[in-house]
């Protein structure tokens, strides 16, 4: 999966570039949201998203944080709500914010992992559920920054990132890999 990382264009990004991504976002409105993961063994558990932001494309599972909650409980929260399923190790693994032309509110989006749950994953509302083995992802029908560090998040890495949209097309980006949870989530100032 390494060799996935190294040929992504914006791997080669330098803490100073992540530094510049970030200033650039500094006095904007964040938008602070959850994502996990689950990975167990070799395959991921993703969701078609059946409503609103994302509609059509298959992801992790999450939301917005709500009031009085912590990230980790948001990211908990959400897998239940969209997938059924409690996750028992969750664990972070990234931090991205995401930029949409136009928008002022930048998308503050801390990445879970998690490989153990209890229940069994059932479609909501919201999401579908369904197995996809690591060689297999949909990237196609995935955001578009989703194949630049899913390669990392699969090798048991850390990562931080700052992608710019123009609807669903990335026109810029960088991403780093990080040498632990820490230094990702302090990638891009205050962090809670
Ligand atoms: N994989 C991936 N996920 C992303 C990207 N951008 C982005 O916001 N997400 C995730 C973060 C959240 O899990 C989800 C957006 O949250 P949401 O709009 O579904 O939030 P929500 O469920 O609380 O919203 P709602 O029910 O109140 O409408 O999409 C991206 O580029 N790649």
């Amino acid at each position: 999966m390494a060799a996935v990382t190294s040929a992504s264009p914006f791997a080669r990004a330098s803490p100073k570039m992540i530094d510049a991504a970030a200033a650039a976002a500094s006095g904007r409105p964040l938008k602070l949201l959850t994502l996990l993961l689950v990975v167990q063994g070799d395959r991921v558990l993703l969701g078609m998203k059946k409503r609103g932001f994302g509609m059509g494309k298959y992801n992790g599972y999450g939301g917005k944080v709500e009031a009085g909650e912590t990230v980790l409980e948001g990211a908990l929260r959400e897998l239940h709500e969209e997938a059924g399923i409690k996750a028992t190790d969750a664990t972070p693994r990234g931090r991205m914010l995401f930029e949409f032309r136009g928008e002022e509110t930048v998308m503050d989006v801390r990445v879970f992992s998690a490989s153990a749950f209890e229940g069994e994953p059932t479609e909501s509302e919201e999401m579908t559920t369904e197995w996809f083995g690591v060689d297999k992802l949909p990237f196609d029908r995935m955001w578009a920054d989703d194949r630049h560090w899913f390669p990392i998040l699969l090798d048991g890495g850390f990562f931080r990132g700052y992608f710019e949209f123009e609807k669903d097309k990335i026109v810029d980006g960088v991403l780093e890999r990080t040498a632990d949870a820490d230094t990702a989530l302090k990638a891009f100032g205050a962090s809670k």
